[in-house]
């Protein structure tokens, strides 16, 4: 695997462990920063929920207090059946009734269980005493058993059938100096507007209802939940809060929340908060008691709709992105520190290791790698130059080898090799052009005898003086080389018979002449040929050998010439 591929490799394994572990990070963090944010806003929310509920009510309370406070109202409760009373009474109610948000009262007395009612459009003007309550009637019997527990405020979310309401009522009970009961008053609040405006007041993500003592549902949006009339019901048969939470679990920390600011009492302020699976999503519940009403206020919000992890997903996006620009950054950097240099550097080895020095100029980051690839330029230029060094010696050994090879190294003339190349050259331009060329066969006469007389060395000598005296009778380009022994052959060209029989002749007579001069008895005799364009190598040997032949026949120091016609002699 490629050094690119391999840092590609590692780098998107980084990238993928970085980004997992990043994930998983994120997924704890956001879910912490989630709770935590949570938590506050629960917090918050169930007090402000809270707050808006006392603050609606809080007048609505005050103003049936001082109802169940009123003189005339109390006297009339003690005394139902006095005119007088009841007339101050009523007035008295109608003024409150005018007070109250809904413009609405109601007034049972203990008594004689007469139940007074008007509402906004004074629907009932002259006629407030709506009906008798009955101790054996179950929609009555709040107003017995609030009496028999003696609480003096209650708040009941209840259904009236006589009147056909469904209010959210106030219950005050009216007492003498005493401390007797002696009825109830109170207002009633419209239930449907009062959800509205408190309950269902459309944040998305954000649940609130209202819960009793007991923690039976008083007000909720689904008002098939609403526990109505539930200061009746025996325990087990209210509708309470754990209803809205499928796990058994959930059901028991909402109901333990509850237990644990009812044991803290009227600790104002006190919230708790937990979180809770509702349809399938995660809700935070925050519980505040309420002590002036004595309810619960729970808020439910849903943290998916409120704050959906997608919401962070732009942060993982920039992260991710981030990772991935690093990336490549590293990548690019390591390309062009590392790779780069080291595909160039490879590249280079090979041409070098191919015999190409040339190997152009190596990008060089200022890193090892970059100082390694200069080191291999100064090997490389260096390498060039010895090798082109060597190859300068080993063409000049080369050449001299090849002049020595065709060198006689006795006579320092052209030797047999020398004499066969240039003959084939020679036959070859012959034939090619149509002209011919002259050959001189030559021989020194009696040659043993001197050997055997003047020793081998003087032997050695002459043959050196002769070949001297032969090259000097030649023209600078004709060609003379010692055949063998005391042989020595003559190529001349451009050459024609009479050339060829007068250098025969001048070659003849110089070397008697300097053999005389030298007091040897030094003569040679010469067979010459001259070859035609159709003349083989074979052939002109064959045909100067006769000749020479022929010279030594006719007694020696002679020149015999083939003409390739006629034979002459001299
Ligand atoms: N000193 C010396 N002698 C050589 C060399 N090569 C050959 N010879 C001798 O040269 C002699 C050549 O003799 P031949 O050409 O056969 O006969 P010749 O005595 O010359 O008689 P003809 O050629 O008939 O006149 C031999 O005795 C060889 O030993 C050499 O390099 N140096």
């Amino acid at each position: 695997m490629s050094l690119n591929t391999r840092i590609l490799t590692l780098a998107t394994t980084l990238l993928v462990v970085a980004a997992a572990a990043s994930w998983l990070a994120y997924r704890a963090l956001s879910q912490d920063i989630i709770e935590r944010w949570g938590q506050q806003v629960a917090e918050i929310q169930v007090r402000y929920d809270s707050a808006r509920l006392l603050q609606s009510l809080e007048r609505e309370i005050g103003l049936a207090r001082q109802m169940a406070d009123s003189v005339a109202i109390q006297q009339w409760a003690a005394a139902p059946d006095n005119p007088a009373l009841k007339t101050a009474a009523i007035r008295q109610m109608e003024s409150f009734r005018s007070n109250f948000r809904d413009n609405t009262y109601f007034v049972a007395l203990r008594k004689n269980r007469q139940y007074y009612f008007n509402n906004a459009s004074n629907e009932f003007a002259g006629q407030q005493l709506r009906y008798q309550l009955d101790p054996d009637d179950p929609d009555d019997a709040w107003f017995f058993r609030l009496i028999d527990e003696g609480r003096d405020f209650h708040l009941n979310v209840n259904p009236d059938e006589a009147l056909g309401v469904t209010k959210l009522w106030i219950d005050v009970l009216v007492r003498d100096d005493s401390g007797q009961i002696l009825g109830m008053v109170g207002t009633g609040l419209e239930l449907d507007r009062f959800l509205q405006d408190i309950v269902d007041i459309g944040q998305k993500g954000i649940t609130t209802l209202f819960v009793d003592f007991n923690g039976a549902i008083q007000l909720y949006r689904d008002r098939n939940y609403i526990d109505f009339a539930s200061i009746i019901k025996p325990e087990g048969q209210k509708n309470t809060v754990d209803l809205l939470f499928e796990a058994p679990e959930d059901q028991q920390k909402v109901l333990g929340m509850l237990q644990m600011l009812k044991n803290r009492g009227g600790d104002s302020g006190a919230v708790a908060s937990s979180f809770v699976t509702i349809d399938g999503h995660r809700h935070l519940a925050g519980v505040a008691y309420l002590p002036a009403i004595g309810w619960f206020e729970i808020t439910l919000l849903d943290l998916d709709t409120l704050l959906p992890v997608s919401y962070l997903w732009p942060l993982v996006a920039v992260f991710l992105a981030a990772l991935l620009a690093s990336l490549l950054l590293f990548h690019g950097l390591v390309r062009r520190w590392v790779l780069t240099p080291i595909v160039a550097l490879e590249r280079a080895v090979k041409q070098v290791r191919e015999g190409n020095f040339r190997t152009g100029n190596l990008p060089k980051p200022d890193n090892e790698i970059g100082r390694l690839s200069g080191h291999f330029e100064d090997m490389a230029s260096t390498l060039q130059a010895s090798t082109e060094d060597l190859q300068a010696q080993v063409a000049s050994r080369t050449e001299e080898l090849h002049r020595l090879a065709r060198v006689d190294a006795l006579t320092g003339l052209g030797n047999r090799r020398a004499l066969d190349e240039a003959l084939a050259i020679e036959i070859e331009r012959s034939y090619r052009q149509g002209s011919g060329f002259g050959v001189l066969w030559m021989d020194v006469d009696h040659f043993k005898a001197i050997n055997d007389e003047r020793g081998h060395q003087t032997g050695d000598a002459i043959l050196c003086d002769v070949a001297h005296w032969l090259r000097a009778c030649l023209r600078p380009y004709d060609i003379a080389g010692r055949w063998g022994g005391d042989e020595f052959l003559v190529i001349l060209s451009p050459c024609d018979a009479l050339t060829l029989e007068h250098t025969a002749q001048r070659v003849r007579i110089n070397i008697e002449q300097q053999g005389q001069a030298m007091t040897l008895p030094v003569t040679v005799s010469i067979g010459g040929y001259q070859a035609s364009a159709e003349d083989t190598l074979d052939g002109v040997l064959k045909r100067a050998d006769q000749a020479l032949y022929r010279a030594k026949q006719q007694g020696r120091n002679q020149v015999m010439i083939d003409s390739g016609e006629a034979l002459s002699t001299e």
